[in-house]
């Protein structure tokens, strides 16, 4: 959530987090060299909607204000809390060079791009973040008991994309002895659903890109939408099988069934006022299919249900929320059936590979510690960069006011670092953000080269058939100019004589 060198006792006292790049000296976001300034932060004013009631109790209310108030605003294809990288799709010392970041199938990576891509992932999971930090305390125990020891510590890449989502997600404590209040969720059932996850996983690539050291690393995604029930990315050389001891457990053979998960006493932090921590307790739970008191998610979308979602035209529809009718964002998180009609009973598309997991990464505040997360999320935000480009809408569509709070247009979602607003993930991927995706999209029954070749194929058979035409024309004519007799009564001559030849 915030850099180390912001979270000192004075940096927290000044407001202020605007570091110096490395290689540069007291050069507060690298403004001398042309890189960035330090800006004043403004926090989204306007009305949320009605669910959450308790204004002024929560620290993720006006995120990130309770914090800081000023941050590095970059310059060109700077980035970064201090300016001091490149913008995603972008390298060099001048971030000027253009690198591919494209997204691609899991399903369809080599042995090797698969091995690549499970080792990568593991290495985030041991690898502490080389910026942030996560606050461990509510900002008004930040200080420590002494006043003066910060609540900050170390996280791993990987368990700051575990941690950052259940921050999202975790109750508002109003005070020991009370109950927490559940009705808030600064990343799901609202507007901010798409934009939210597509900057969880744009943090976690670049993270990932900074740790391999290679700019063009990109997440693959799984596509979950090919019905049935059977998990086909649950193999040891992705995302795990099932142990063959226990149902509910991964194969030894799996390099994630060493993985421990982080935020699993959530009860705890709810009845304490606490928060998730980098401690790591319990292995990943995963039973694929195997919910039977629910046989609603005992399935997989179908590639259908993508082809409908892709038609709604409108974005959000009052009041922005998991009872949105004729929702884009509604449907495609899986709130209303496929064709986009609300009801309460329906869990599909997003919601349902989730719940078809049925275990880590079935539970909100738990999710993401199954790396399953990662590729699920992929593809949703594929389908999301989709419906923008076939609607070519921009973010004027977006609410600006009484989503839930956090779903604001000009929110600063939580709890990210710089500052971005879900505005600023609105936008299509590939011309705006450095990344694409590969896809072939159900309901479009041929890839453009499989109409080029068959084009290419329909044209041969055409010539041909008309040279053979031709040919057989020109020797037709040629033989009754030269005298003989038409071919077919020869046939019959031939015909009678070997009949003749047999009787004898
Ligand atoms: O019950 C649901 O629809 C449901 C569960 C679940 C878990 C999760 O991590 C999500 O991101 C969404 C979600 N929806
Ligand atoms: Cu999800």
């Amino acid at each position: 959530q915030f850099p180390r060198q912001c979270v000192t006792p004075e940096g927290l006292e000044s407001g202020e987090c605007c570091p110096t790049p490395t290689g540069l000296t007291n050069d507060p976001c690298g403004s001398s060299a042309g890189r960035g300034q330090c800006v004043s932060i403004s926090a989204d004013t306007r009305r949320h909607g009605p669910q959450y009631p308790h204004d002024g109790r929560d620290d993720r209310e006006r995120w990130p204000v309770r914090f800081f108030n000023r941050t590095c605003q970059c310059n060109g294809n700077f980035s970064g809390f201090n300016c001091g990288r490149c913008r995603h799709g972008w390298t060099g010392p001048n971030c000027d060079q253009q690198v591919p970041v494209v997204r691609r199938n899991v399903m369809q990576l080599s042995a090797e791009e698969k091995r690549a891509f499970v080792n990568a992932l593991d290495q985030a999971k041991r690898t502490v973040h080389p910026d942030l930090v996560i606050a461990t305390r509510r900002y008004a125990e930040i200080f420590g008991p002494d006043g003066s020891t910060v609540q900050f510590e170390n996280i791993t890449i990987y368990n700051y994309f575990v941690w950052s989502h259940y921050y999202s997600v975790s109750k508002t404590f109003l005070g020991t002895g009370q109950a927490s209040f559940g009705g808030v969720d600064f990343s799901h059932e609202g507007p901010g659903f798409v934009t939210w996850h597509r900057f969880h996983l744009l943090q976690l690539e670049s993270d990932m890109q900074d740790m391999l050291q290679d700019p063009s690393f990109a997440l693959p995604y799984w596509n979950f939408a090919i019905g049935g029930s059977t998990c086909d990315i649950c193999t040891d050389d992705l995302m795990g099988a099932r142990s063959t001891f226990d149902i509910n457990s991964l194969s030894s053979n799996s390099i994630f069934s060493q993985w421990r998960v982080i935020c699993e006493s959530v009860e705890d932090y709810d009845t304490l006022g606490t928060i998730c921590n980098n401690t790591e307790t319990s292995p990943i739970r995963r039973n694929p299919a195997g919910n039977v008191n629910r046989p609603m998610v005992q399935r997989l979308p179908e590639p259908q249900d993508v082809a409908d979602c892709l038609q709604i035209n409108t974005f959000d529809t009052p009041p922005y929320y998991s009872t949105s009718s004729e929702s884009f964002r509604n449907t495609i998180e899986g709130y209303s059936a496929p064709q986009g009609n609300y009801d309460p009973v329906v869990r599909s598309l997003h919601n349902l590979a989730h719940l078809f997991l049925n275990g880590t990464g079935g539970q909100t505040h738990l999710s993401p510690n199954d790396p399953i997360f990662v590729l699920l999320h992929t593809y949703t935000d594929a389908i999301f960069d989709e419906w923008l480009r076939r609607h070519s809408l921009g973010s004027e569509i977006y609410p600006e006011e009484n989503a839930p709070i956090g779903h604001n247009k000009g929110y600063n979602m939580v709890p990210f670092w710089p500052p971005v607003t879900n505005a600023e993930m609105f936008v299509t991927a590939p011309e705006n953000l450095g990344y694409s995706y590969e896809v072939e999209w159900p309901g479009q029954p041929f890839t453009l080269t499989e109409i080029i070749t068959m084009a290419i194929i329909g044209a041969l058979l055409l010539v041909a058939a008309i040279f053979a035409v031709t040919t057989c024309a020109v020797r037709a004519r040629s033989y009754k100019m030269e005298g003989h007799q038409p071919l077919l009564v020869d046939q019959y001559q031939r015909y009678d004589s070997d009949k003749s030849q047999s009787v004898v």
